[in-house]
């Protein structure tokens, strides 16, 4: 657990973070979101201490991190970031094992582990084990980047605007290929976003930030349907509902019905886009398939009136 008790941090006479509370729950996502300049990136440097608060303190599983030596407190936290820095003149496998041999560890060890994590990141060892970064799309590198990120096992991992660089397709397959890594190996994950589409979709949390302080901590339902400001609610916008059910697959809205006639979705389509295929197709209910299999029906009343609630982690 990550704590943040009147954390503060001042640049002469203006403040970048103020009066900040937040806690991060163990093995869960929390995004850390709000406009630019708000304080989200001064915010998580000052969790691995790349930036020294100048006032309030940090506890990391009860240890003020200002006890700690800031090397030996980064060896239990991951960070990736959107630039990120993979070594040009390193082959893929070399960047992902730099911190294990860095750490000494041994080189076998290393050689196994960076190969089953090029798997878990969705890049077939044999094919980019040896290859240099110059030659990986930007989805690729970025991917590396989080092998290498997961690589000395951190319980912690810190991410800044990770997936901000690439295009919409491939933010989505190395977002949900994220969550999938997530949901086996639980880590204590903050990821600062800008963007109220990923911090909905990644975060079993939300801390929205305001000015340097906290506007409202919560799970995404939370924010949507109870927002505690007229700030959460502007920054949310009008079709918050709408953002929300894009996270979602349509699969979690089936229910028990008479599928005759309907349009047919995939389970696994977000509900955003299953809502427009049923807009497209003129009909406000839908069946939900899983290939061959039903798994229900769907209709405009299910969405727009029953509150979804994703269990946090
Ligand atoms: N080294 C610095 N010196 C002076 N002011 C700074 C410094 N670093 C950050 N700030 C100011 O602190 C505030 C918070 O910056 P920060 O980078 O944390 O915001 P952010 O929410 O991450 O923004 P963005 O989404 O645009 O990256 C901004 O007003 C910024 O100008």
């Amino acid at each position: 657990m990550i704590t943040l008790e009147h954390l503060e941090k001042r640049y002469g006479d203006s403040y970048a973070v103020r009066d900040l509370n937040i806690t991060f729950p163990d093995g869960a996502i929390t995004a850390l979101l709000g406009p630019s300049g708000c304080g989200k990136t001064t915010t998580l440097r000052m969790i691995n201490r790349l930036i020294e608060p100048s006032g309030g303190r940090i506890v990391l599983n009860g240890k003020d991190t200002s006890s700690l030596k800031p090397e030996e407190l980064r060896r239990g936290i991951g960070y990736v970031i959107q630039q990120i820095g993979l070594f040009p003149h390193l082959s893929v496998a070399q960047n992902v094992a730099t911190v294990p041999d860095l750490l000494g560890r041994p080189k076998a060890q290393t050689l196994a582990r960076v190969d089953e994590l090029l798997s878990l990141v969705g890049l077939e060892p044999g094919r980019f084990r040896d290859k240099r970064p110059g030659e990986l799309s930007g989805g690729q590198a970025q991917r590396v980047g989080v092998a290498r990120a997961l690589a000395a096992d951190p319980p912690v991992l810190l991410m800044d605007e990770p997936f901000g660089a690439l295009d919409p397709l491939a933010r989505d397959e190395v977002q949900e290929r994220f969550l999938n890594i997530q949901k086996a190996l639980k880590k204590t994950v903050v990821i600062v976003s800008h963007d109220i589409d990923e911090a909905l979709r990644m975060g079993d949390y939300v801390a929205l930030m305001q000015t340097g302080q906290l506007a409202q901590f919560g799970t995404p339902d939370d924010l949507v349907k109870r927002p505690a400001s007229e700030f959460v609610r502007k920054f949310l916008g009008d079709d918050a509902n709408l953002r929300q059910l894009a996270g979602v697959p349509v699969r979690e809205f089936a229910r028990a019905g008479d599928a005759v006639g309907l349009p047919r979705i995939e389970g696994d389509t977000n509900t955003r886009t299953a809502l427009a295929l049923m807009l497209r197709a003129g009909n406000e209910h839908a069946a939900i398939w899983d290939g061959e299999k039903l798994l229900g029906v769907v209709g405009f009343e299910d969405l727009a009136l029953n509150s979804h609630t994703r269990e946090p982690a």
